[in-house]
């Protein structure tokens, strides 16, 4: 095992505590990306044997699908990434209580789960990475934000950076924003193909097929998000570009404007964050149980 003050994926041993889409898309970017060594990583869940199996054959990925080879593998990792839903945290981290030592990093990916309640179901002032990352790191194109506790030495920051740097884009912020975070680009994959199915969905009305609409709704989104970047000009200033005076864009807008889209939107991320706190707020009630 590699002393604390290790900064690099290639040497340390990860294990995946939870082994779902989330974890999957993470696998997905650091094998892909060969930044990590698949042999150490491990895998586990709480009974999906079948699964392990898959993300193994997929991937080069360790199985630990024995109760010895949970232990043998929660006890050997340097860094142990929480992916199981929040309803299942609790649990699932007072579990690892008797197995871990001091210095091991935790990465939590759970919506909600403040890094205060990890260490009230740890005991301990454990290293907590708390992450909120996006499905989008399947293909490197990830958004992740990142908060530290306080005990988490700079090395291990530079850890976890490299971590969700290899799929994908990274947001270091203050805590109390990570379900800012959450209401923007984690659920946010979500808002969009929302807005595409729309649209498909409108072409189909107007005539065209299926695939047709589909092909021209993926392009339109790609190249409104790659213009974005290719230009570094605002959406708002590249939107006025598209909305010629009188023309059918503006009336396209002005039809949602009378929809209120942009208040939709706004109360639809407020809502995200908002849930978010509450399921955080039901992590923590469960911790004060014990
Ligand atoms: N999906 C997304 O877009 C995002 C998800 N997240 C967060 O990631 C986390 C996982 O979400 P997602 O991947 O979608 O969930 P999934 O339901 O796909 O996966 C959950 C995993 O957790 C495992 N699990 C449940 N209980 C335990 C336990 N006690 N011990 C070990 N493993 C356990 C499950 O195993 P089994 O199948 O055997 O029950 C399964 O492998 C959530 O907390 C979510 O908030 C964060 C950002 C984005
Ligand atoms: O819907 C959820 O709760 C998770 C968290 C962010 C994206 N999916």
């Amino acid at each position: 095992m590699s002393s604390p003050a290790t900064s690099s994926l290639k040497d340390v041993q990860l294990c995946f505590y939870g082994a779902g889409s989330m974890a999957e898309a993470i696998l997905r970017g650091l094998t892909g990306s060969r930044l990590a060594d698949p042999g150490s990583i491990a895998v586990m869940n709480r009974q999906n044997a079948a699964r392990l199996q898959e993300l193994s054959q997929r991937y080069g990925v360790v199985p630990a699908d024995t109760d010895d080879k949970k232990r043998a593998a929660l006890s050997s990792a340097d860094v142990i990434v929480l992916g199981m839903k929040p309803k299942d945290a609790a649990g699932a981290i007072r579990a690892l209580k008797p197995l871990l030592r001091p210095e091991q990093l935790v990465v939590s990916l759970i919506a909600g789960l403040s890094i205060s309640t990890v260490h009230q179901l740890l005991g301990r002032e454990q290293p907590v990475v708390r992450t909120m990352p996006n499905t989008s790191s399947t293909i490197g194109l990830g958004a992740t934000g990142i908060s530290f506790s306080a005990s988490v030495s700079a090395e291990r920051r530079e850890l976890a950076l490299e971590m969700f740097s290899a799929i994908g884009m990274t947001a270091v912020v203050e805590e109390p924003l990570i379900e800012a975070v959450n209401g923007v680009s984690g659920s946010g994959p979500a808002y969009v193909y929302y807005l595409m199915e729309a649209m498909i969905g409108a072409g189909v009305r107007l005539g065209l097929t299926p695939e047709a609409a589909q092909a021209l709704t993926v392009q339109t989104v790609r190249g409104a998000a790659e213009m974005v970047l290719a230009t570094g000009e605002h959406p708002e200033e590249l939107r006025r570009k598209v909305t010629s005076p009188n023309g059918t864009t503006q009336a396209a807008i002005e039809t949602l404007e009378r929809f209120a889209f942009r208040e939709g939107m706004n109360e639809a991320i407020l809502r995200c964050a908002e849930r978010a706190r509450e399921m955080g707020e039901a992590i923590r009630e469960e911790a004060a149980q014990s």
